[in-house]
C-alpha cells in the first residue's frame, strides 16, 4: 500500500529543501503552498470569495494575486487569516487527493506549511517536521524574501508553536546546519521504504 506522509515545518525551516531531496530519490512531492496559489489565481469561486473578503485590491490588473495587500492584512489580523485559510483550504485538500490517487510510489510526500493547523495531518501515514533555529529561519527569509525581520515574525506569530508541533509529529528533521540534512532524508528514506514494503 502507498504509504503518505505529511511534512511541515515554521516558516524558513528548510521543508522545501528537504522535500527536493526527497525528489532526487524518485519521491513524488504535493506542494500545498504552491497549489494554493495556483488556486487563487484559477478557480473562478475562490477568487469571488477572496474578493468579497478582501475587496478588488485583491488582485492586480493582470489578474495576480496582490500579495502584499493580502498578506498585510491576515498577518495583522488573526480572525481574517482564518478566514482566508477557510476558502483556500478545501480547494486544496481536494486538488492533493485527486494527486495522491495518480501517484505510482512506495509512499508520496504532502508538503503544507499549515499541516498540522489545517488538521490534514490526520489524513497522512506520518508527519515530519523540519525544524531549524528561530534565527536562522529569520535571516534565512529576510534573504530570500527581501522582507524585514518584523514581517518574517508576523507569520511565524501566526503559525503553531514548534513545540506543539514537535508533540504531533511522527519524525524530525533538524536543519541547523550542523547535522547534515542529505543524512537525515536518507535515514527517513529508508525507514518509509521499508514501512510500506511491510504494509503490502
Ligand atoms: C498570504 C499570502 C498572500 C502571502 O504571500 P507571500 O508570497 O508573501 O508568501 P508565501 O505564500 O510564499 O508564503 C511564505 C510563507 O508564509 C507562511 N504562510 C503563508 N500563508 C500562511 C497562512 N495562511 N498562515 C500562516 N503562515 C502562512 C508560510 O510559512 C509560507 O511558507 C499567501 O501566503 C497566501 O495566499 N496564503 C494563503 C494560502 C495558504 O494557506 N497558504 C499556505 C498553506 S497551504
Ligand atoms: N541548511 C541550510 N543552510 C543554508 N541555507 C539554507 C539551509 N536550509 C535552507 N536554506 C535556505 O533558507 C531558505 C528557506 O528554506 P526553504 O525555502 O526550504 O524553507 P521553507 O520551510 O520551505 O520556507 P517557507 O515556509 O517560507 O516556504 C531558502 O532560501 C534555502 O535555500
Amino acid at each position: 500500500m502507498m504509504l503518505t506522509i505529511g511534512i511541515t515545518g515554521g516558516i524558513g525551516s528548510g521543508k522545501t529543501t528537504v522535500c527536493k531531496i526527497f525528489e532526487l530519490l524518485g519521491i513524488p512531492v504535493f506542494y500545498a503552498d504552491d497549489v494554493a496559489k495556483h488556486l487563487m489565481v484559477t478557480d473562478e469561486i475562490l477568487i469571488d470569495q477572496i474578493k468579497l473578503e478582501f475587496g478588488s485590491a485583491a488582485y492586480l490588473e493582470d489578474g495576480s494575486l496582490n500579495r502584499k495587500h493580502i498578506s498585510s492584512i491576515v498577518f495583522s489580523e488573526s480572525q481574517k487569516l482564518q478566514k482566508l485559510n477557510s476558502f483556500v483550504h478545501p480547494a486544496v485538500f481536494r486538488a492533493m487527493d485527486s494527486w495522491v490517487k495518480k501517484q505510482n510510489s512506495l509512499y508520496v510526500l504532502k508538503e503544507a506549511a499549515l499541516l498540522f493547523e489545517s488538521g490534514s495531518y490526520l489524513q497522512n501515514n506520518y508527519n515530519v517536521l523540519v525544524s531549524a533555529p528561530e534565527k536562522a529561519r529569520i535571516a534565512r527569509v529576510m534573504q530570500r524574501d527581501n522582507i524585514s525581520e518584523e514581517k518574517v515574525l508576523e507569520r511565524i506569530k501566526s503559525q503553531m508553536s514548534e513545540e506543539e508541533k514537535l508533540a504531533k509529529a511522527d519524525f524530525f528533521i533538524n536543519n541547523n546546519e550542523q547535522e547534515f540534512l542529505i543524512m537525515q532524508v536518507l535515514k527517513l528514506h529508508h525507514i518509509f521504504t521499508e514501512k510500506a514494503l511491510k504494509k503490502d
